[in-house]
């Protein structure tokens, strides 16, 4: 047990999935895994473990922002043991070529976020995913059929930013979509030697203004669930 996850050692499986909303977390436990546990209900913070394709496999809400999703994956690896780590999110598009409903691989995460510069003193620190996870999430969408865009995120702190145009330094210099977590995933994750990695789905387009609404955010993005979820499946049982 913890302060935030009143699961005990041993109801959380090594491979998980991290979606923001704890609905959405609900909602792959119900339609992909089988005899399904749930584990936390504290703070609504809904975590469930199941099997996928025989494989343990648990999934767990995180919330908004890089202080709520390092709280549960500070808790998640030392505590519960948890070794192979996708969050399952939301982004917003900052490129014509990307659309709603098309999904990025986020290789890497620049953060608007004081976190690391807190921990660093000021300098910069390369927020990475892991090579292996990558790897693996760009062969099961290929064999699923599915595209993926594979380049940096942005993790921001502010979702309603005041400069209407603050994406476009960020698109010129390479990020794909902008969202509020990866970048402190992948910070614990390289802290703690286990394996992260960030897939989103594209639910609004910060550029044209095209948008999805709540309950497709909570409900669909299936194919992004079905590649984290053969990617653990298929990597299940290695870790660093
Ligand atoms: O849909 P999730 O996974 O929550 O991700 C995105 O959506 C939230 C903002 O609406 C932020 O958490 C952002 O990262
Ligand atoms: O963090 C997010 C998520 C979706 N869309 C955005 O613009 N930002």
């Amino acid at each position: 047990m913890t302060p935030h996850n009143e699961a005990k050692v041993g109801d959380i499986a090594p491979n998980i999935l991290l979606p923001g909303d704890p609905l959405r977390a609900k909602f792959i436990a119900e339609n992909y895994l089988e005899n399904v546990v749930q584990y936390n209900t504290v703070r609504g913070m809904l975590g469930f473990t199941g099997t996928y394709k025989g494989v343990p496999v648990s999934v767990q809400g995180t919330g908004m922002g890089i202080p709520s999703i390092s709280i549960y994956v500070n808790e998640l690896i030392t505590t519960y043991g948890c070794k192979n780590l996708i969050r399952v999110g939301s982004a917003g598009a900052v490129h014509e070529d990307i659309h709603v409903r098309d999904i990025v691989l986020g290789t890497a995460a620049s953060t608007t976020s004081g976190v690391n510069k807190d921990r660093f003193n000021g300098k910069d620190y390369a927020a990475v995913a892991d090579f292996d996870l990558a790897l693996a999430a760009h062969l099961a969408a290929e064999k699923l059929g599915y595209t993926l865009h594979k380049g940096p995120v942005l993790s921001s702190d502010l979702f309603y930013d005041d400069d209407p145009k603050f994406y476009e330094k960020w698109a010129k210099y390479g990020i794909l979509g902008v969202e509020m977590e990866a970048a402190g995933l992948y910070t614990l994750a390289l802290k703690y030697r286990v394996r992260a990695l960030t897939l989103v789905t594209i639910s609004d387009h910060i550029v044209t203004g095209e948008s999805t609404t709540p309950e497709e955010r909570q409900n669909t993005f299936t194919q992004m669930m079905e590649v984290a979820l053969e990617a653990l499946a298929s990597i299940s049982g290695d870790s660093k």
